[in-house]
């Protein structure tokens, strides 16, 4: 990858892989030039095209990256390029692979900010989070790696002697079809397990973000990978559904909205092929009278601004209990208030600017239909323009608290994707728990409480995957994440997944004679 804008332009043969100091890179200064699709080892241009994408810089809305859309010629050569990678990774031992992915995820540590300030450009989050991010990618493979070792069956004793024994084995290439809030992470979380368990990958990301999975593709190959073994395509739908339908795919993992979710489905179901759904959410937080205030306020702008709000597990529906709701929403609002917006790449930025124009308008639509249903902005939920005539045309907005809020609001049952926190107020522990679980989304939910008996009554309750107490959207890699309901299946991370990523084969042993019926 190289950047023009005048700072650092390395020679190819000197360091191919490494764009250079992070120092160079300044928002409204990227430009990728480098081929985006990667096959084989190495960044290739694709051999045909089902039309281009340009990918922006949000902070800016400048174009960094115009692309071709794989067609069906360079999915078929991918898949291709997998399956011949696929024949020597899957013979080696799981130690073997737990070497390669160690080193792969100590190069991301290494390459830590460089991976950071990438994801920072093309997806406009601020540079603070997208170190968490990079941070909960390479423990993702050091977790994986660490599991590919003990991946083992089991062994049966049977009558007479006779046993039988378990082979836990791959599945074959496997796609990976990523959305743009967590373009790096998306892709680390699904390559991990996947290639632990002696899977070959494709990936494609999203069209608005289709950069910094190029850098994972050239780590796994530093850390020594077969050639082939993780490849990426470029483009949208078509491309997606290319990989989907291809008969030699053995298995997709998804993420992304609710109604690409259920085509994704619809073409698995044609190959008969297992998939992972993540898909979205409307996730309820409820906050107890009885919490820690000033971890529960924290708690609710980590469940709703994190990433501009463009999180899927965000808790964006704050059901807050009436004794409470004054007090918690006039701190909700003074530190939303506080919140620093723009030049993401700045250390002091908390929030940027959303992914993209019609994104934003999109949002800015939703707080506007709020206010005609009833509900008061607070606070923020208008466009906001930086000081730096350069971020002039970036795609920012003030975080918005809504309050006055009822159940049936468009703000309380739609996926916004926004920085917009919906406050509903509620008076018992059984009436919050019927509305809470009144949606058609089951990704996540939180309670704050300093009842531990309550705590968990409420989470066992609650129709959500992936449940916080007293704290929101923090991620260990240990812990398996997915959703409930619409909000999709099977689960990435935790132990868990590796089942999601290999099939089971049977042995029978018979050590007597055959006893016949005939
Ligand atoms: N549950 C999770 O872990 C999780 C994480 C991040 C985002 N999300 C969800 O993702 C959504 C936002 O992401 P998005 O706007 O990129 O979603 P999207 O559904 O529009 O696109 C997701 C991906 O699917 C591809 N795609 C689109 N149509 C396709 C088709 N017909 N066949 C194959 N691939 C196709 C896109 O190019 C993209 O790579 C939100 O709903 C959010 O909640 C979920
Ligand atoms: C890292 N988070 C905040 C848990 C988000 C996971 C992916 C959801 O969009």
């Amino acid at each position: 990858m190289f950047f023009r804008g005048g700072l650092v332009a390395f020679s190819p043969c000197v360091r191919a892989l490494r764009p250079g100091p992070v120092a160079a890179m300044n928002t409204g200064s990227f430009v990728v030039s480098q081929p985006l699709n990667y096959r084989g080892g190495a960044r290739v241009e694709p051999v045909d095209a089902s039309g281009t994408e340009k990918a922006f810089e949000p902070a800016t809305g400048r174009v960094i990256a115009t692309f071709a859309c794989s067609g069906e010629k360079e999915v078929n050569l991918a898949v291709q390029d997998a399956k011949a990678a696929f024949k020597i990774w899957s013979q080696k031992s799981g130690m073997e692979r737990c070497r390669v992915l160690l080193e792969a995820a100590r190069i991301i540590r290494e390459r830590r900010d460089e991976i950071a300030t990438v994801e920072t450009i093309n997806n406009g989050k601020s540079i603070f989070e997208a170190r968490w991010d990079v941070d909960t990618s390479w423990q993702c493979l050091e977790y994986y790696a660490g599991l590919a070792g003990s991946m083992a069956g089991e062994h049966i004793q049977l009558p007479g002697g006779s046993f039988g024994y378990t082979r836990r084995e791959p599945l074959g290439v496997c796609v990976g079809i990523g959305a743009w809030n967590y373009p790096f992470q998306i892709a680390c979380w699904k390559s991990a397990p996947a290639l632990a368990c002696g899977n070959a990958m494709i990936f494609k990301p999203s069209p608005f973000t289709p950069v910094s999975v190029l850098l994972l593709a050239e780590i796994y190959t530093e850390a020594g990978v077969p050639p082939g073994l993780f490849n990426v395509v470029q483009g949208g739908a078509a491309t997606g559904q290319f990989l989907c339908l291809h008969r030699d795919v053995a298995k997709v993992s998804f993420t992304g909205s609710v109604p690409t979710g259920s085509k994704i489905m619809e073409m698995a179901a044609k190959g008969i092929k297992p998939i992972t759904l993540e898909l979205g959410g409307k996730s309820p937080l409820i906050i107890f009278s009885d919490c820690d205030l000033e971890n529960a306020v924290k708690g609710a702008l980590m469940a709703n601004f994190l990433t501009q709000g463009e999180v899927c597990c965000n808790g964006t529906r704050v059901f807050v209990q009436k004794e409470i709701l004054e007090k918690f929403t006039k701190e909700v609002v003074k530190r939303t208030q506080g919140i620093k917006i723009g030049d993401p790449l700045l250390e002091g930025t908390r929030m940027g600017p959303l992914i993209n124009r019609p994104h934003l308008e999109r949002v800015l639509g939703f707080i506007k239909l709020a206010k005609e249903q009833g509900a008061k902005v607070l606070c923020g939920g208008d466009v906001y323009v930086p000081e730096d005539p350069k971020l002039k045309d970036g795609y920012y907005m003030r975080p918005c608290v809504l309050t006055d809020c009822r159940d049936d609001m468009t703000c309380v049952r739609e996926e916004i994707f926004g920085p917009v926190m919906s406050i509903l107020s509620f008076d018992t522990e059984a009436e919050v728990l019927e509305r809470a679980n009144n949606t058609t989304f089951g990704l996540a939910a939180g309670v704050f409480t300093r009842d531990i008996q309550r705590a968990h009554r409420v989470v066992a309750g609650l129709q959500a995957g992936m449940c916080f107490i007293n704290n929101y959207n923090v991620s260990p890699v240990e812990l398996p994440f997915g959703g409930y309901k619409k909000s999709g299946f099977g689960r990435e991370n935790g132990r868990v997944t590796v089942e999601y990523y290999s099939q089971l084969k049977t042995v029978c042993v018979e050590m007597g004679d055959v006893e016949s019926a005939f």
